[in-house]
């Protein structure tokens, strides 16, 4: 496994691939003064064998995750959870998908490419996430809720059942959502609230 990142999102999946005995084979990063992360060496090119190892992008930016994996020729691992991670055995994850210490994923429930899954969230059964979205940590979504690509729900929301998110949302850490929200919408607060929008 290649991690791409020495960020601290590498570090929790650093320890996400350590709790599986997975070891990487190097880290990639295209930052020239960090050489060294958790006593692996760290590359700045792609290397001779970077297209046949499957690699992991530990980028906790859903844009810039993005734009990395349209550009990423190598293969990317299937999706990794920690072993301290609970989930059915019913689910489905994208390639890509990590999934960080404690947290629950629960039946039939859908993930896509790339996304993350933070430590002690409940993703709950029958939600479907599309590809890049990030539930922070301690976030809960509750069943039957869809989230849009790329939209990140902050560290401690809710969202109650069957709510429709749209695509990059940005949900404040902390919100109440008990509405549909629309595409690019940033909302915070009990109820949430959209206080302005973004653009991918
Ligand atoms: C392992 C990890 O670390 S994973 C990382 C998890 N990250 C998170 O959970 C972060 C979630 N992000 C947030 O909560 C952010 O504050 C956002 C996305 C909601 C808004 O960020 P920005 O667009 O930069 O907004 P900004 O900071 O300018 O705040 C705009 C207004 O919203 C308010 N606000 C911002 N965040 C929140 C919040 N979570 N709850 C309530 N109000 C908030 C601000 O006080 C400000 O109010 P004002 O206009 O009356 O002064």
């Amino acid at each position: 496994m290649i991690i791409y990142g020495a960020s601290g999102h590498g570090k929790v999946i650093f320890d996400i691939l350590k709790s599986r005995n997975i070891k990487p084979e190097y880290i990639l990063d295209d930052n020239p003064e960090i050489t060294e992360f958790k006593g692996y060496k760290v590359v700045h090119e792609p290397q001779e064998n970077t297209l046949k190892i499957p690699g992991i992008l530990a980028i906790g930016d859903n844009t810039v995750r993005k734009l990395v994996a349209l550009q990423y020729t190598g293969a990317i691992a299937k999706a990794v959870s920690h072993s301290s991670a609970v989930i059915s055995e019913n689910v489905e994850m994208g390639d890509g998908t990590v999934v960080m210490p404690g947290a629950v994923v629960n039946a039939d429930t859908i993930i896509g490419l790339h996304c993350i899954i933070n430590s002690g969230a409940v993703v709950e059964h029958d939600v479907r996430l599309d590809d890049f979205v990030h539930i922070s940590p301690n976030a809960v979504v509750t069943g039957n809720v869809e989230i849009g690509e790329g939209s990140q729900i902050g560290a401690g929301a809710s969202i109650i059942p069957g709510v429709k998110i749209g695509k990059w949302v940005s949900i404040g850490a902390g919100a109440v959502i008990i509405e549909d929200i629309p595409d690019f919408a940033v909302v915070v607060g009990n109820p949430g609230k959209i206080i302005k929008y973004s653009n991918e």
